[in-house]
């Protein structure tokens, strides 16, 4: 049986409550039982898988930021110190974390379990000057997500969120919302992890001259011109989010870096979005933009614009006021004398 929007509506007007007095969380019932395809609906266990990589377009001086910050907040996700770990604990959500292309590999401090160096390079290369990676670098980052989204299944969580982590990472995120969602290089730009104007002009620049790059390949060869202007990080959230989609797990989407690896997904693997849920809207300017292009309506709109997984993870307990909801209510008619 395909759980509709309608049966789904049909089933929270016949609970214990006048009809629609859960305001928008009924909505959010109806995404998640839709999303999930089944009745009682799940959020736990849920796991948020972290990727980790750093961008050679720093080097153009795109950040406020050096790279080494990558591997610093690496150890420091690795030592439960960081605000995804903090929240992650909070809402009890399994936390792993998958360095796919740091400058500098994390000391672990012994501490491994949930800890994966899976390395593709020391970064990408610069996407000012020339493509960020190859395509068997893509699809490596690519098959690295994937991996981690069946692992998921097969450990069986039903909620899952990509978060991600690397210094510069807002530049290769606004090139792939100019390419693939049609946005312009001034909307797509934002301040990033704090870029101040001067960082945010020459940002701008690099970001329209890229993506222009890219856009004459897109057609012919797609993979390539969305190589040119990824990150491992990036494309390992893609490839997690096809799969993911494609054992039909529940996806919560983050921010502006997490929503353009979703376009990419959505790009090579139509359909994906389904599986999605946009937990809140970034303070990054062409965040908006990114999710009108692939139908989700995000349920913050908080100014976050930390990435690492944390909109989603503020997000959850309105998921698991959404399924307490469908689960836990009696129905009207059971009540009543
Ligand atoms: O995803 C977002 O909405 C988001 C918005 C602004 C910044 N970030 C995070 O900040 C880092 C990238 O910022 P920047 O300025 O170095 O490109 C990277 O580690 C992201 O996790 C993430
Ligand atoms: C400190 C710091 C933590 C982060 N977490 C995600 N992006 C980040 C960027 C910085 C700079």
């Amino acid at each position: 049986m395909t759980i509709t929007p309608e049966y789904v509506a049909e089933y929270l007007d016949a609970l214990a409550k006048p009809q629609g007095s859960m305001g928008r969380l009924e909505g959010l019932a109806i995404q998640l039982a839709v999303a999930q395809q089944v009745l009682p609906a799940h959020t736990n266990p849920r796991r948020i898988v972290l990727f980790a990589g750093d961008h050679g377009v720093v080097e153009s001086g795109v950040s406020a930021w050096p790279s080494a910050v990558t591997t610093v907040m690496m150890e420091t996700i690795i030592a439960k110190q960081a605000t995804s770990t903090a929240l992650a604990a909070a809402h009890m959500t399994d936390l792993r974390l998958v360095d796919v292309g740091s400058i500098k590999p994390a000391e672990t401090g012994g501490q491994t379990s949930s800890f994966v160096n899976a390395r593709l390079a020391a970064g990408t290369a610069n996407l000012a000057t020339g493509p960020a990676m190859t395509k068997e670098q893509f699809q490596a980052a690519w098959a690295a997500g994937e991996a981690e989204a069946k692992r998921a299944h097969d450990e069986g969580f039903v909620l899952l969120i990509a978060g991600e982590m690397g210094i510069g990472n807002t530049t290769p995120a606004a090139c792939l919302t100019m390419l693939l969602a049609d946005v312009d290089a001034e909307t797509a730009t934002g301040h990033g992890a704090g870029s101040d104007d001067a960082i945010l002009s020459n940002k701008q620049d690099i970001v329209a001259r890229a993506a222009e790059r890219a856009r004459h390949s897109l057609d012919d060869d797609p993979v390539a011109a969305i190589a040119a202007v990824a990150g491992f990080e990036i494309a390992a959230m893609a490839g997690f989010y096809a799969q993911g989609a494609a054992q039909a797990s529940v996806l919560l989407l983050d921010g502006y870096v997490a929503t353009s690896a979703a376009l990419i997904a959505e790009r090579l693997v139509p359909g994906t979005t389904e599986k999605m849920i946009a937990a809140h809207l970034s303070a990054e300017p062409g965040h908006r933009a990114a999710l009108d292009h692939l139908g989700l309506e995000p349920l913050l709109e908080w100014d976050m614009r930390l990435g690492e997984g944390t909109g989603a993870l503020t997000a959850l307990p309105l998921l698991d006021s959404a399924a307490a909801l469908l689960n836990d209510v009696a129905k009207l008619s059971d009540i009543m004398p």
